[in-house]
């Protein structure tokens, strides 16, 4: 299981490296990295063992994170909602994800991003779009493409930059950090 140990920081290289694409049918290791990607997500999400094992509680996760520079990362969009409890907006591992369209329309977090390899606050808007088609590949080598939209669009952006080394305060304006376009939307 990854513990916040296992996480790799800002200023390791390998958080801005290409990652390579995987090969299919996946390896043992790769099925063991893609379980434990998303096991970390579900041991954080839940308050006790999050607490037990000292994580910060995450959405998202990419192998380049826990040092392994291959395109995959797990994704766990909680619905928060009370009455659909339990059912997660967007859950799965995307592998070798590639955006194949994505809307004219930005969006962005009214709270600004952070990440769990950036140990530091950086305040300001992160420009996203606002919606994307994603294409990617699941454990079992299944193509998806599937339209996303709001927090899970975001997620899915943030994680499928990391796979290209990118990390999300090179998106803040400099001079402007909470610049708004007035076509922007905000994402709660
Ligand atoms: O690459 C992946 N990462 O770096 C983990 C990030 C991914 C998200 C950041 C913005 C969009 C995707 C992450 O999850 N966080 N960022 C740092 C601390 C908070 C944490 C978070 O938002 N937690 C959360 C939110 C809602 C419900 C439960 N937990
Ligand atoms: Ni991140």
């Amino acid at each position: 299981m990854f513990l916040m140990d296992d996480i790799v920081r800002d200023g390791d290289p390998v958080l801005r490296q290409e990652a390579k694409k995987v090969k299919f049918p996946l390896s043992a290791d790769d099925k063991k990295l893609a379980h434990n990607l998303m096991e970390y997500l579900e041991v954080s999400q839940n308050p006790e063992l999050c607490e037990k094992y000292k994580l910060r509680a995450g959405v998202g996760l990419a192998a380049p994170q826990v040092g392994v520079s291959k395109m995959m990362a797990s994704v766990l969009v909680p619905n928060d909602d009370e009455n659909e409890k339990g059912k997660p907006l967007f859950k799965d591992v995307i592998i070798n994800p590639v955006i194949v369209s994505n809307s004219v329309q930005r969006g962005a977090l009214t709270e600004g991003e952070g990440c769990l390899s950036v140990d530091r606050d950086v305040p300001g808007y992160v420009p996203r779009s606002a919606r994307i088609t994603l294409k990617y590949q699941d454990v079992d080598g299944n193509e998806h493409k599937i339209r996303l939209k709001n927090y899970p669009a975001i997620v899915c952006q943030h994680e499928i930059d990391h796979l290209h080394g990118i990390l999300f305060y090179d998106h803040i304006n400099k001079d402007n950090p909470f610049k708004r376009d007035d076509d922007e939307v905000f994402i709660y």
